[in-house]
């Protein structure tokens, strides 16, 4: 097979596999009125499995990148497979909260090795010059696998039971380690990877190195400050803001759901293409998120009352492009770090947005907690409140941002690459123009 048509297989299988990581990631919040009647128990603690599974997806990222770094993405992917595949079989027998609780641990550790082992993969295979775009496409239809949860998997739920769903989706993920083991090689040039010992001094230099970087920091403030704001949206306070907060039904909060979904998906490859073009202003692409985010959602809280519907679906429009913003941190931590350091700096990439999230779902529940004095119902005003928690957010991202873009331009300039004020590009090309006209 050409080298060419190697590597798209790689990345066939890489996706695969990652849409069948987030099928299992997701798994667990589309069965929620069943998992409610298994185990006989309440929706805040069925919500505190979303929160460990996220907690152990985010702790993991570090190590499981200097992991990365020592044994290779197909290793890697591999594990996180079977991993998935023995925490949806624990989770299919689990007759406790405690057990299945157990079984979600195994699928957020799992699910933590595979994507940043696809993003190594694809800057293995693939020219620089195309990495953007593939990993821009790879964050967007990885999210497929949601899909996949929201239908296939919840017939299977409702044909045939909860031991027979989960079980099924544990043979997908044996099915995706074999094609691994048959298909995946860790990149071009290396056939079989040398058995590297692994040290301790080693990996802390590494995980040094990639810290000390300012491009890698800069990445994970990038992730931060982006990738938040539509996680906490989606996989938690969107629906019920939109429902209770806005007086909207289920439906058209459905329909809003999967608007953000469809808008990330074409507003993905647009933000590659950008990437790819102008390496140099990375960052003001990321601001313009951040400024999108906050507008929209400042007009949104500001309005007097239910917003009308075009402003929700403003708010949706630029919460779609916290995904793909998200995914320039990864192309920060690739383009600043050396392939032997990639998956430790991806992960550190990766922990920023998935922590930001974290802790945002967790205050904003908090706030209302208050607010309502632990009451089940609440209302727009208290979603108001706890909501205005996204400034700290965007507050700490930005200072974190603006702070390592200028360590990164200052060695940038050590090393001969100066980036020139956006104003003085603007002046010049207005200049030109005008010369020519
Ligand atoms: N619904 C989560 C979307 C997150 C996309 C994001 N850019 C990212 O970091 N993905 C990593 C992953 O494992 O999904």
């Amino acid at each position: 097979m050409s080298t060419s048509r190697r590597a798209w297989t790689v990345w066939g299988v890489g996706l695969v596999a990652y849409i069948v990581a987030v099928l299992h990631r997701t798994s667990f919040g589309v069965s929620g009125l069943a998992a409610a009647e298994r185990f006989g128990t309440t929706a805040s603690v069925l919500a505190s499995f979303v929160v460990v599974q996220l907690l152990v997806y985010a702790g993991l990222q570090v190590p499981v990148g200097i992991l990365l770094d020592q044994i290779g993405p197909r290793r890697l992917l591999i594990i996180g497979a079977v991993v998935m595949a023995l925490g949806q079989l624990v989770l299919a027998v689990a007759a406790s909260v405690q057990v299945a609780m157990g079984g979600r641990v195994l699928v957020g550790a799992g699910d933590a090795m595979t994507f940043v082992s696809v993003l190594r993969l694809v800057a293995a295979w693939f020219p620089p010059g195309r990495v953007p775009l593939l990993t821009q496409l790879t964050g967007l239809i990885g999210q497929l696998g949601q899909v996949l949860s929201a239908v296939p998997f919840v017939l299977v739920l409702d044909m045939w039971g909860w031991t027979p769903a989960f079980g099924s989706v544990a043979s997908v993920s044996v099915f995706i380690a074999v094609l691994a083991i048959a298909l995946l090689r860790d990149s071009p040039d290396v056939r079989t990877r040398p058995v590297q010992r692994i040290t301790w001094a080693g990996v802390g230099s590494d995980l040094l190195k990639a810290w000390q970087h300012p491009g890698t920091r800069l990445g994970l403030w990038t992730h931060f400050s982006t990738g938040f704001s539509g996680m906490v949206f989606a996989m938690m306070w969107g629906f019920p803001f939109l429902v209770a907060g806005q007086g909207l039904s289920e439906g058209t909060a459905g329909s809003l759901l999967t608007l953000m979904v469809l808008a990330g998906a074409a507003a993905g490859p647009v933000v590659g293409v950008l990437v790819q073009r102008h390496p140099l202003r990375r960052s003001w692409l990321v601001l313009g998120v951040v400024l999108a985010n906050a507008s929209a959602w400042t007009a949104v809280l500001a309005w007097p009352g239910e917003a009308p519907l075009w402003l929700l679906v403003l708010l949706i429009l630029s919460l779609s492009l916290s995904g793909p913003g998200s995914m320039i941190g990864f192309d920060f931590a690739r383009t600043f770090n050396p392939p032997n350091r990639l998956g430790t700096a991806t992960g550190m990439v990766n922990v920023g947005g998935f922590t930001a999230a974290l802790v945002t779902i967790l205050a904003i529940g908090l706030v209302i907690d208050i607010r309502t004095g632990g009451a089940s119902t609440y209302g727009l005003d208290d979603l108001r409140v706890a909501l205005c928690l996204h400034y700290v957010i965007w507050l700490t991202g930005l200072i974190g941002i603006l702070r390592t873009r200028r360590l990164v331009r200052r060695r940038m300039a050590a090393h001969g690459v100066v980036v020139p004020p956006i104003r003085e590009v603007i002046e010049r090309r207005r200049r030109n123009r005008r010369w020519r006209s």
